[in-house]
């Protein structure tokens, strides 16, 4: 396995053009493949999680013309459910692919099969399928009861009133929702107890609009969807910067200062993880947004006790971050941490036990007091790209760390460490 060791790092300064976020790029690509007409994507993503995606919709008989770059593509939308009757996916260990496809197949007629890396067999999907199953979904489990591989065997979503689960990920809800309008029949989804991750759903209803379809939303509790709204592409879509992607860059400046400005994200933004710097400028740093930019300039900072349940993303830098701060910091609500890439609360904890930090890992929370001095360390990162990004950020002690398996980032960041020499070199 590579590894990569960073020297101490002083300063961080700089300008960061974001890469296109993981989030909206496999929502519009998705519905523009569902869509009537034409769209072209810009911006788009390429990394490994929307690879997945791009193979799946090649399988399932899309057509689309990818730039040489990538990054952006022009997608043919098949108008209404998927054409192919029969089809195996690897949707690898993306959970933007997995679940919204799960709920996508039952539209259509045939028998797919969807597998992926072995840790998304330990990712529950669960919540989703008891959902899927009463509209007249017939998933099979081919592992374990609850968690992928699966056979589905599509034969089309009654409409109706159903209940969902909303306390593991919002995954589920947003996949039902994007299939919703191509049900046989107007559909009501209760959620059933509580949402976690609830911008996500946002990040939904706006990827849905985009496309011409509107959502009553009562509240996140309940939500109705009018069958016979056909998806329709916008002709073009801008994909938004990645807000969880610009958090280790504004990190790094709220840690070492000078000052980075990130560009693809700021006020307007749709996702949820923008708040992530306000999360630092109750920290200490000083931040300011323009409506597609936000800049971050080093402050003193200090430890806070924050539920972070809306930004789950981002909210692993602050654990890093936390590291700089005086005094400790409390990261609370964040149960999901624990069956994301990793368990990232366990992962977390350890890895922040070997630069000298004293943690309390919760069952839903991780308590982080700064050591001293920043020991030296060879961190782990348990194949999640987030914990290799985070614990970038160590690296701003005094003492050489060393990521262990640096190209996982590849999952939503592929060029994250050419960027961060970039800024802090
Ligand atoms: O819908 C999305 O695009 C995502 C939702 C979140 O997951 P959960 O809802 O499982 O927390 C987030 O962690 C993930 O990276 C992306
Ligand atoms: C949880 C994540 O990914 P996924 O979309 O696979 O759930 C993540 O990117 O941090």
């Amino acid at each position: 396995m590579e590894s990569l060791t960073l020297s101490p790092l002083k300063h961080a300064s700089g300008e960061v053009q974001l890469p296109g976020s993981k989030s909206l790029s496999n929502r519009i690509l998705l519905l523009a493949a569902l869509s009537e007409g034409e769209t072209r994507v810009t911006n788009l993503l390429d990394s490994d999680d929307v690879r997945h995606m791009l193979n799946a919709l090649t399988k399932l008989g899309v057509s689309y013309e990818l730039a040489e770059d990538r990054r952006s593509c022009t997608v043919q939308g098949v108008a209404g459910p998927f054409k192919a009757d029969a089809a195996e996916l690897f949707l690898g260990n993306a959970g933007t692919a997995m679940r919204p496809l799960t709920a996508a197949l039952c539209l259509g007629n045939g028998e797919f099969e969807l597998t992926g890396e072995p840790r998304m067999y330990e990712r529950p999907i669960q919540d989703l399928v008891d959902a899927l199953r009463p509209l007249g979904a017939d998933v099979e489990y081919l592992g374990d009861e609850g968690y992928p591989p699966m056979k589905i065997k599509a034969s089309g979503l009654n409409g109706g009133e159903v209940s969902i689960k909303g306390n593991i990920s919002s995954q589920f809800l947003t996949a039902l929702l994007m299939a919703a309008p191509l049900a046989k029949d107007d559909l009501t989804i209760v959620v059933d107890g509580e949402l976690v991750s609830k911008p996500y759903i946002d990040i939904t209803l706006h990827s849905m609009k985009l496309f011409g379809v509107e959502v009553i939303n009562d509240n996140y509790q309940r939500f109705i969807v009018k069958a016979g709204q056909s998806y329709r592409s916008p002709g073009e879509v801008m994909v938004e910067g990645d807000a969880s992607s610009a958090s280790y860059f504004l990190a790094a400046a709220a840690i070492a200062g000078g000052t980075i400005r990130v560009y693809g994200v700021g006020s307007d933004s749709v996702q949820g993880d923008k708040a992530f710097a306000e999360v630092l400028g109750k920290m200490g740093a000083q931040v300011s947004y323009g409506p597609t930019w936000v800049e971050v300039t080093k402050g003193e900072l200090n430890g806070v006790d924050l539920d972070l349940n809306a930004i789950p993303d981002a909210a692993m830098t602050i654990a890093t971050t936390a590291l700089f701060a005086k005094g400790p910091t409390a990261i609370r609500n964040v149960y999901n941490w624990r069956v994301k890439e990793t368990d990232r609360l366990a992962a977390m904890a350890t890895e922040l036990r070997k630069v000298g930090a004293e943690v309390v890992e919760g069952e839903d929370f991780i308590e982080i007091t700064p050591p001293a001095e920043i020991t030296s360390a060879a961190i782990d990162t348990y194949d999640d790209h987030r914990m290799a990004m985070c614990f970038s950020l160590a690296a701003f002690g005094n003492a050489p760390i060393t990521i262990n398996d640096p190209g996982c980032t590849r999952k939503t960041f592929p060029e994250y460490f050419d960027l961060f020499k970039q800024v802090t070199g």
